[in-house]
């Protein structure tokens, strides 16, 4: 389907950020395997979470989610996350984890579009007493897991790539007792946040050593944020110092964690808004002037996608934090900048096309891993934007764009990002986007807030 855009005269307002997607995975996944009942309010529910709902119930877990109508089990509709909910402030999942780790589906487990979920579960799938199979869609099967499979080998883990390719579908046994071992951390920081959320409740705990450059670290920050919230205590020098909200992302440094055997303690838990999906909506106002509040964004987040913030000043808007909110006011004419994204590869898209609409040279580097994402997105966004004429070329972790952007039609490959990001050009020049639906891998109401905000994007069948 076509996914095309229409600006109103305004565009701007208040709006909320929808929930975020890599702490719902988290919430999903630890209370799933917790001790007693937790209730996750306002969670993401988009595609990729559904498959983590669905993989921890095919575990045992008991999973509810409160709040969507015409909503039963696996089953969500999620056209109606999206015509019903603009907010997904009502929603909430009540969670009763499971005592025993073992897996009552007798099929191989389908976990679509998500590699969050396919590499946290890899883990806790050899904490069970039986065997599981994950696979997913054609996208999820090119996904790298060579590191974490080698990784847990030392951890009696005994998982292996069916095809040999190193890639989905990938079979787990039991075996998975825990001890210490070592990781590259230049793929996936997904792989460093399996090995801890699994090895805090295996047998013999976990000794983790990330060696080389860490990209995505903040995502691993993410991890222990929820880890320690459902009960687990953690040594680690992943920060410099104590205060982690004066962490030190710095580029290649390794990290050590330690964690004693321990059991996740179900909880009350709130999920804060995204950093990354509110990039979309600051994105907008940004390049077509006006101001906007985007609410549910914490000025203390540990998202590494808060650089949106950094990306948006320097690129010319002004903006504002409060504590929960952040404030853009454009006058619509941005400059390019040099930007390293290692900590924060899910802004690529979005800052690309800032770039391509921006006067002057943007440079992203230091985000390789964009590469193994749903797409390979350092290569599919250079050719995206070449065929509106763009002035671009690949770096081998980056790209540089010059600008000089025309109308025309683009694929977004399925890739939700690429989808949602090069909608935002449509408010400068007119662009159609094919297989323009896959936003709802994680915002479903993507629609609905554009519209909120005076932006009018639609599916066009015809
Ligand atoms: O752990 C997570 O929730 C995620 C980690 C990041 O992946 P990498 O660590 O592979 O960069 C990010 O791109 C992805 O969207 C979500
Ligand atoms: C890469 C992403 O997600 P995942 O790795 O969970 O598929 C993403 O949301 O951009």
């Amino acid at each position: 389907m076509l996914l095309k855009v229409k600006k109103l005269s305004e565009i701007g307002g208040i709006v909320k950020a929808p929930p975020s997607k890599s702490y719902t995975h988290r919430a999903v996944i630890i209370s799933s395997f917790a001790n007693g009942e937790s209730t996750l309010h306002d969670p993401l529910i988009s595609q990729d979470t559904l498959a983590s709902i669905k993989a921890s119930k095919c575990f045992g877990a008991e999973l509810e989610v409160i709040g969507i109508p015409n909503s039963y089990g696996d089953e969500i509709d999620i056209n109606n996350v999206s015509k019903n909910i603009t907010g997904h402030d009502k929603v909430s999942i009540n969670v009763k984890g499971t005592e025993n780790i073992h897996n009552y589906s007798s099929n191989a487990i389908d976990l679509m579009n998500s590699g969050t979920t396919l590499r946290i579960m890899t883990s806790i799938a050899g904490l069970a007493d039986n065997g599981v199979i994950f696979t997913g869609d054609s996208s999820l099967k090119t996904r790298p897991m060579g590191l974490l499979l080698e990784a847990i080998k030392p951890l009696g883990g005994d998982a292996v790539s069916i095809e040999g390719n190193e890639k989905p579908p990938i079979a787990i046994n039991p075996g998975f007792i825990g001890g210490k071992t070592s990781i590259g951390g230049n793929v996936s920081s997904q792989f460093i946040s399996s090995i801890l959320i699994a090895g805090a409740i295996s047998k013999l705990g976990i000794e983790l050593e990330v060696k080389g450059d860490f990209i995505s670290k903040s995502y691993v920050a993410m991890t222990l944020d929820v880890m320690e919230k459902f009960g687990i205590k953690i040594d680690s020098d992943l920060f410099t110092k104590h205060d982690d909200c004066d962490r030190d992302l710095k580029k290649s440094s390794s990290a050590t964690f330690k964690i004693s055997p321990q059991e996740y303690i179900g909880a009350d838990y709130v999920i804060e808004g995204d950093y990354s999906s509110a990039s979309y909506l600051l994105g907008a106002v940004a390049i077509a002037g006006g101001e906007i509040t985007v609410k549910n964004l914490f000025k203390d987040s540990k998202q590494g996608d808060k650089l949106i913030i950094d990306v948006l000043r320097r690129m010319g808007a002004k903006i504002s934090i409060g504590n929960d909110s952040v404030t853009l006011t454009s006058s619509g004419e941005l400059n390019g900048i040099d930007i390293d994204l290692h900590d924060a590869p899910d802004l690529l898209l979005t800052v690309a096309v800032l770039g391509a609409l921006a006067n002057g040279k943007t440079t992203i580097y230091g985000v390789r891993h964009a590469r193994f994402k749903e797409t390979d997105r350092i290569a599919k966004c250079a050719e995206e934007l070449k065929k509106l004429h763009c002035n671009v070329c690949e770096l081998e972790d980056g790209l540089v764009i010059e600008g000089g952007l025309s109308s025309g039609t683009v694929n977004s490959h399925s890739d939700h990002r690429i989808a949602m990001a090069f909608s935002l050009i449509g408010l400068k020049h007119e662009i159609a986007i094919d297989n323009g639906e896959v936003f709802d891998v994680s915002f479903p109401n993507f629609i609905e807030a554009m519209n909120e905000i005076g932006v009018v994007v639609y599916l066009d069948n015809s």
